[in-house]
């Protein structure tokens, strides 16, 4: 990190929230209630996914933070200057891709970027060239930029898109969906791509309908239900508020069923070759000696960890499906 600047001194410095909301609403004309009193506190040098299944209101507060619509009620708090009053100030700091990158598919992809750095009035054009280098360079795509961008992958549109959001240094990155159409491999590169630069101290805010995407690469996640936020905070507490299970994989089902019930076991349930139940406060060891200790033939005995699909189903008694 460099100097703290006058910039961040006046906002009160830099590990105040980078998006901050505050009852945060959206109500469309329709009368559609999209996003519900929203609560959003993003940790500066976080990766922060923004989770929810399709229709839960991520666009529509997306579009809020980066001054595009109004809220209805509430206030959101970007860099510590309020949206979308002070818009101006704040967006040259702030790179975002939403709704795919605008390009033009007749210019290869260094043209495209030098048109869009041309229409960025800050942008001194004497070093134009040098900063279109250094953003196709960070992407990846050097040695494509000759090429027509209609002739590329849609990993690589998106990330060239990526590479217009990097022509300017910036504090924070907001991406809406930045891996939605594509392909695995294109997939992993954007996700690589993502955790350098927040490696590089930009704040990322993405969001996403993939849960194991956020797993992958956030640090920090914020999930969405139906307008309204469910639970925020480090990726790692959210999956542990789902405790794991306790998996015992054994041919004495029924033995194992009672002698776990018996150490006070909870929710034991058993299937054809494993007995699984809910996690002992204490040293699984222990539980483990006793069925041993009863002459059941362990094969198998673990705590199972719970992932962050588990935290979903734990926390919103729903299943994550994305088509429902
Ligand atoms: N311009 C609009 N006018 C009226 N209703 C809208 C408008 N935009 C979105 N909505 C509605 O608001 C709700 C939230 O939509 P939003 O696009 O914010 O969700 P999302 O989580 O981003 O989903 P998706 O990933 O599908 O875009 C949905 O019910 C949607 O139909």
């Amino acid at each position: 990190m460099g100097p703290v600047s006058a910039a961040e001194t006046e906002v009160g410095g830099v590990d105040d929230p980078v998006i901050h909301t505050r009852a945060l609403t959206k109500r469309y004309r329709g009368g559609q209630l999209a996003v519900d009193a929203l609560d959003l506190s993003v940790p500066a040098g976080s990766v922060f996914g923004f989770l929810g299944p399709n229709g839960s209101g991520k666009t529509t507060t997306i579009r809020m933070l980066m001054g595009l619509i109004e809220p209805t009620s509430g206030a959101a708090r970007l860099l510590g200057h309020p949206m979308p009053r002070a818009a101006r100030t704040v967006l040259p700091q702030v790179g975002a891709l939403i709704e795919g990158p605008a390009l033009y598919g007749f210019l290869s992809g260094r043209d495209n970027l030098l048109r869009y750095d041309a229409a960025d009035p800050t942008a001194d054009p004497r070093t134009r060239r040098a900063r279109v280098a250094a953003a196709l360079q960070r992407v990846g795509l050097t040695a494509a930029a000759g090429k027509k961008a209609r002739a590329y992958s849609l990993g690589m549109k998106q990330r060239l898109g990526l590479a217009s959001a990097l022509l300017q240094p910036r504090r924070l990155l907001v991406l809406d969906e930045p891996t939605n159409g594509l392909d695995p491999q294109g997939m992993r590169e954007i996700r690589a791509l993502i955790r350098e630069l927040a490696a590089d101290g930009t704040t990322v805010f993405l969001s996403s309908h993939l849960l194991d995407e956020i797993e992958q690469v956030c640090s920090h996640a914020a999930v969405m239900a139906q307008g309204r936020l469910v639970v925020q905070g480090p990726v790692a507490e959210l999956a542990a508020r789902a405790r794991g299970r306790l998996v015992v994989t054994t041919p004495d089902t029924s033995e194992a069923a009672r002698v776990l019930k018996e150490q006070g076991v909870a929710d034991v349930v058993v299937t054809e070759e494993q007995v699984s139940g809910e996690p002992p406060e204490r040293e699984p060891a222990e539980l483990n000696a006793a069925l041993v200790a009863s002459g059941v033939r362990v094969r198998g005995f673990g705590v199972e960890r719970a992932s962050l699909e588990d935290a979903f189903v734990a926390l919103t008694g729903e299943g994550f499906d994305v088509a429902g």
